[in-house]
């Protein structure tokens, strides 16, 4: 029995029955080691998954200095600091608390990662605690997600059709919140898909697979299935091929909106509204002075941009500017415990996981993305506790706990 199905509970109980009492039965499902997850991942996957998933925007510059930048920062520990508990990972944003700083980013088409995808992430995220973003682009429709998440805190990543699709869009947020999905999240980054060699190369698009993977949000709406049937003349099952097309179109219009375009969201949406991609000092004010309630500093992973920013020196610049004003969320290149610990000393609330638990979900279905969940949670605790943090609110972990230097590699 793994730990996993066991009762043996998260990674830290985990870790205090084997150092404590080597219990050899127990195993997890694959490695502790987060840094041979994509590996392991790779060799699971066929060649198109793999070039979806691990894919970046051209050179991988973007991805490369995502990663490199997060050890430009060391955390310092502090000693003597006496504690009679493990460090609390309780977050407030949003106007929530929640128990734990890490949410699941929302990726798309995840049923090409493993044949339960999203149904079987959401119910790990659920499992753990963790807030689940649902992708516009899933596998799954947003009533099935959310009734894998159960009662977990579920959020919703909008891909913006343009406005000449108003309606469509409306239709997409009232299915959205009325099926417990509390908070908006609107993708700004990826209005048409980057310049991506991988998948150039592989000419693959998840969309057009004869199975049309990805437009399960599209196919089951009573907007988009009207208007398409006025088109053509026909149902959506009698022409897959041609609904994906058009549905690609809707949600990735090729041109961005603008700032003034938010207003229609605002009107729309009945709760919290954060924008995801934002990588400048200026959009970061411009979030602020459109009423925004959060951003995500995020530059997609490097998917959509070469030659960009790491993303983490963005949270830094931007929370020196903005952090009192908005709730800052960060992701793009988080692949351990200390990395997440790092983004919230920089001003993050809370931190997206975006690639690891795809690895997961390859490795091991939900078991796979609750074991990545566990360990990088378990891995930030004792990053915390060592260094003597005894929590995440800001009077304990903030920029004070790190140390910058330029960065060798
Ligand atoms: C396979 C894949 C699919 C993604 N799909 C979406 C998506 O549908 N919507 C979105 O806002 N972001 C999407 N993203 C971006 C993630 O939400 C997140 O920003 C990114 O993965 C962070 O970078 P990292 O995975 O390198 O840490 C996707 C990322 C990957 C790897
Ligand atoms: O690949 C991505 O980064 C992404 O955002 C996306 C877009 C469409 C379908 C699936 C994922």
């Amino acid at each position: 029995m793994n730990y996993i199905e066991s009762s043996a509970g998260d990674a830290l109980q985990y870790m205090a029955n084997v150092y404590g009492k080597g219990l050899e039965y127990e195993k997890p499902p694959f490695t502790f080691h987060s840094t041979e997850w994509e590996g392991l991942a790779r060799d699971r996957m066929s060649k198109n998954s793999l070039g979806y998933v691990c894919g970046n925007a051209s050179t991988g510059e973007t991805d490369r200095k995502n990663r490199a930048a997060f050890q430009k920062w060391s955390i310092v520990p502090r000693r003597l600091v006496k504690t009679t508990t493990f460090p609390s990972l309780e977050t407030h944003l949003l106007g929530q608390t929640l128990p734990v700083p890490i949410a699941i980013a929302p990726v798309g088409v995840q049923r090409i990662f493993n044949p339960d995808g999203e149904i079987a992430s959401a119910a790990a995220a659920a499992s753990e605690n963790v807030p689940y973003i649902f992708s516009s682009a899933s596998a799954s429709t947003l009533e099935d997600v959310a009734k894998a998440n159960g009662n977990g805190t579920r959020w919703f990543q909008l891909y913006w059709p343009g406005n000449e699709h108003n309606d469509l869009t409306a239709s997409i947020l009232k299915r959205a919140k009325a099926n417990g999905f509390s908070t908006l999240f609107v993708t700004l980054d990826t209005y048409k898909l980057g310049w991506r060699p991988s998948d150039l190369d592989n000419a693959y698009n998840p969309f057009l697979r004869p199975d049309s993977i990805g437009a399960a949000l599209g196919y089951s709406d009573p907007v988009f299935r009207r208007q398409f049937k006025e088109k053509h003349g026909k149902e959506i099952e009698e022409d897959l091929q041609n609904a994906a097309k058009e549905w690609i179109t809707r949600i990735f219009p090729d041109f961005s909106h603008g700032w003034e375009d938010l207003a229609f969201l605002r009107k729309h949406w009945d709760g919290p509204i954060v924008l995801k991609g934002i990588q400048s000092v200026q959009d970061a004010k411009m979030a602020v002075e459109h009423g925004m309630d959060g951003i995500v500093v995020s530059n997609h992973g490097g998917r959509q941009q070469d030659g960009g920013p790491a993303s983490i020196d963005c949270l830094e610049r931007i929370s020196k500017a903005v952090g009192s004003k908005i709730d800052l969320l960060f992701d793009s290149g988080v692949r351990c415990g200390s990395d997440i610990a790092k983004a919230l000393a920089l001003g993050a609330k809370m931190v997206l996981i975006g690639r690891p638990y795809v690895y997961g979900l390859v490795l091991g279905g939900q078991d796979g993305v609750s074991h990545v969940l566990r360990s990088l949670l378990g891995e930030l605790t004792m990053d915390l506790h060592l260094g003597g943090i005894p929590s995440i609110s800001e009077k304990h972990l903030n920029i004070d706990c790190l140390e910058y230097s330029e960065c060798k590699s």
